[in-house]
């Protein structure tokens, strides 16, 4: 054969093996990936495994949830959470607050001893005097057992106890009205609610920096979901950026929407309006705002938190200003909600952290020092432990 033509034939052959080997290899190989190419994503690829491997729960009815950390984004769920319903969270939260021993245990372990001899009663008064109560009312609460031990003619422990357990309550007093007020206002003279909508009740929280502002407004936008109330809440604590990130994901997980401002420092007064204005504008039930507790001076926070209210009133009156204090900080925590009591006018108080305290005592001298009701309770960082603040299931929570 003419060597040209086996030069040409042994070529073609090469040509046609190359061509077949890299068809193979490209098959059997990963493409290289383009990072930048946006790709369609799963809901597998955006939430992680559902735990054991097994099937993803429901969302939960977030019982004793984990609340969201500072600036944590909300899950990626196109399910929104169910708030626990009222009588279940009050069910759930009377356990708690017996469980944590007040310190009615500790005085039912001296009446358990029997008779009671002086020692005994002095022990009771120390009991009371380090539970937050203070000395004046201690001092009454103690004059009152003895006498009543005295007219009944005893120091049967049950007596003492039963004795105890109304002048506890006497103190905390059932008469309070501990109602939230959540009626729709009338609207100011300027503000016109045909064109603009009807105002929505508003709901002030007001406090010192990390007695649980935020969580509490969160917690009451839940509470206020599960009364079937719509809402709107306002970040006004234009001073820590992590707060209005926060609230958000509170407001995402029930879907309530929140008005923020984009800008760090932002005046708090102009997001509280915008806030009241948008739930006006929606024909929502509920304004919630939420303010900054870090201020240098008392002037300030005078200054700060009326603006706030002033401009809110601009639309229509706020309802309700609840001062938040945390129950772990006793007399400390009085001093401080004397100077918010003074900046703007106090309609009700919220105690948080009471499941990290044994101190109930605080309940009292709140109310007596400042002349107004503990409304709310927080007994926990979940979702759901916040409940309405109810006099008898707390005194008997104590001498549980
Ligand atoms: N144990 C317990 N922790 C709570 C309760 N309420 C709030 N907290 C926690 O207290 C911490 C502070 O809460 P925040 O809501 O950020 O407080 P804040 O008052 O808004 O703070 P600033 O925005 O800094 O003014 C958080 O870790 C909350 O989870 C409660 O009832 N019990």
């Amino acid at each position: 054969m003419d060597p040209i033509l086996i030069v040409l034939a042994a070529l073609v052959v090469l040509a046609v093996v190359g061509g077949i080997w890299l068809l193979a290899a490209r098959r059997g190989g990963q493409p290289p990936r383009d990072l930048s190419a946006h790709e369609p994503t799963t809901p597998e690829d955006v939430l992680p495994a559902p735990p054991h491997g097994g099937e993803a729960e429901p969302t939960e009815p977030s019982q004793g949830a984990a609340p969201p950390e500072d600036g944590e984004q909300a899950p990626a769920t196109a399910t929104l959470e169910q708030p626990e319903s009222i009588p279940g969270r009050m069910q759930r939260l009377r356990a708690r607050l017996a469980g944590s021993g007040g310190f009615g245990r500790a005085i039912l372990s001296v009446l358990s001893r029997g008779d009671l001899t002086e020692a005994d009663w002095e022990e009771i008064e120390d009991t009371l005097l380090t539970s937050d109560l203070g000395l004046e009312i201690t001092t009454g609460l103690m004059d009152g057992l003895r006498t009543q031990a005295k007219v009944l003619d005893t120091t049967d422990p049950a007596a003492v106890r039963a004795v105890l357990r109304t002048e506890l309550l006497a103190l905390v007093d059932p008469t309070m009205d501990r109602s939230l007020t959540l009626d729709r206002p009338e609207p100011a003279s300027g503000w016109d609610a045909q064109a603009d909508g009807a105002p929505a009740a508003a709901v002030l929280m007001v406090g010192v920096n990390g007695t649980g502002k935020t969580t509490t407004c969160g917690k009451l936008a839940r509470v206020l979901v599960a009364q079937d109330r719509s809402v709107v809440m306002g970040a006004a604590d234009t001073f820590r950026a992590a707060a209005a990130e926060q609230l958000t994901t509170w407001g995402e997980r029930v879907g309530v929407e929140v008005v923020r401002s984009d800008k760090e420092g932002a005046d708090p007064a102009s997001v509280a309006y915008d806030a009241a204005r948008a739930a006006a504008a929606q024909g929502r039930d509920v304004v919630l705002v939420d303010t900054a507790g870090r201020l240098q001076n008392k002037a300030g926070l005078m200054d700060e938190l009326g603006k706030i209210k002033r401009v809110m009133e601009k639309i229509a009156p706020v309802g309700e200003v609840l001062l938040v204090l945390d129950a772990t900080t006793g007399q400390n925590g009085m001093r401080q909600a004397q100077v918010f009591s003074e900046a703007v006018g106090i309609t009700g108080v919220v105690l948080t952290k009471m499941d990290g305290t044994a101190k109930g005592g605080i309940v009292v001298t709140v109310q007596k020092e400042l002349g107004v009701p503990v409304k709310l309770v927080g007994l926990g960082e979940g979702a759901d432990d916040l409940a309405p603040f109810d006099p008898e299931a707390f005194v008997d929570a104590l001498l549980a």
